[in-house]
């Protein structure tokens, strides 16, 4: 153990079942074990690795060529998008998705709920100031047990409205997603960024024989991905997001992205993000707080 994970040990370190470590080149990772779940995180991006409730498949896809290093971004488990999702809308060199994913966090406190849920609270250590201000700074609030919730919290601490795009980039593993649904956008409009941008209506549940990139402007209504030879529906619950983007890079997009593990990786995940992208983008008045949140849950 290196001085650093020994330091964070002893300060937010949870009688066994939470614990610092050095996953290699000093990328601190947090590993969570309790009654319910096992989890990882990095500090890096406060990135949710992996979440595995006990007794279950594991909830959340992670790349076995993920790359772990300072400044990258993981592929897999919840990438946080933020303060913008996608391009941003003018600086066309600023980085896709913004650089909360790959900026150092600090955890803030810890602490176990009485049914032995584990919680756990970051704070973005670095902001960039030449693309954001450090008078708003954002946190992160995960409860981690048979449910997995996440609340993003953007604060408006300057003297200016601003506007934040945000997303919880979730890859969930399905056993094979040509065989599964996302549903619950039935009659949503949504952008279909395949190709040109062109604005379409879905018509019933989202299936997968192609490559699919869409954001869904939605009402906040619950998404379920269900997943017939898993025999399990994954629910997705959510507050303040109104967009929700679907995305799977199905064949010539794994091929040229070449960090999913294998030509067929892509076949394992799918992404269901709770978002406000694009019209969506949330305006936040001076000394006004944002708080995207999801809750995660397994049904049979
Ligand atoms: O490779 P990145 O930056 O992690 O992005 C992955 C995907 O993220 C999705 O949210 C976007 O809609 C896709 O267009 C993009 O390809």
């Amino acid at each position: 153990m290196n001085a650093l994970t020994s330091t964070l040990n002893d300060d937010f370190g949870e009688n066994g079942h939470l614990a610092f470590r050095d996953a290699g080149e000093g990328f601190i990772v947090i590993d969570i074990d309790n009654c319910h779940c096992t989890a990882t995180i990095a500090l890096q991006g406060a990135h949710l690795m992996r979440w595995n409730p006990k007794g279950e498949e594991p909830v959340i896809w992670m790349s076995p060529a993920a790359t772990l290093a300072e400044g990258k971004s993981i592929r897999g488990g919840v990438p946080i998008c933020w303060p913008w999702f996608g391009a941003h809308a003018t600086e066309a060199d600023f980085s896709a998705h913004g650089f909360a994913r790959t900026v150092a966090w600090d955890v803030i406190n810890t602490s176990s709920l009485d049914d032995g849920t584990t919680c756990i609270s970051f704070r973005i250590a670095e902001i960039n100031r030449d693309m954001w201000s450090d008078q708003v700074p954002v946190e992160m609030h995960m409860q981690i047990g048979a449910r997995l919730e996440m609340e993003l919290v953007t604060k408006n601490r300057s003297e200016e409205s601003v506007t934040v795009g945000d997303a919880l980039h979730t890859y969930f593993c399905v056993s094979d997603v040509s065989k599964v649904s996302v549903r619950g956008l039935d009659a949503c409009e949504y952008l279909d960024k395949v190709g040109p941008t062109v604005r379409k209506t879905q018509k019933g549940n989202i299936n997968f024989d192609q490559e699919v990139d869409r954001i869904y402007f939605d009402q906040g209504q619950d998404i379920v991905i269900r997943d017939p030879i898993m025999h399990r529906d994954i629910r997705i619950e959510k507050r303040n997001s109104h967009s929700t983007i679907v995305w799977n890079p199905w064949i010539d997009k794994t091929l040229r992205m070449g960090d999913f593990g294998s030509d067929d990786g892509y076949l394992g995940m799918v992404c269901v993000e709770s978002a406000n992208a694009d019209a969506d983008m949330v305006k936040l008045a001076p000394g006004y707080t944002h708080r995207l949140w999801v809750r995660y849950s397994i049904e049979k």
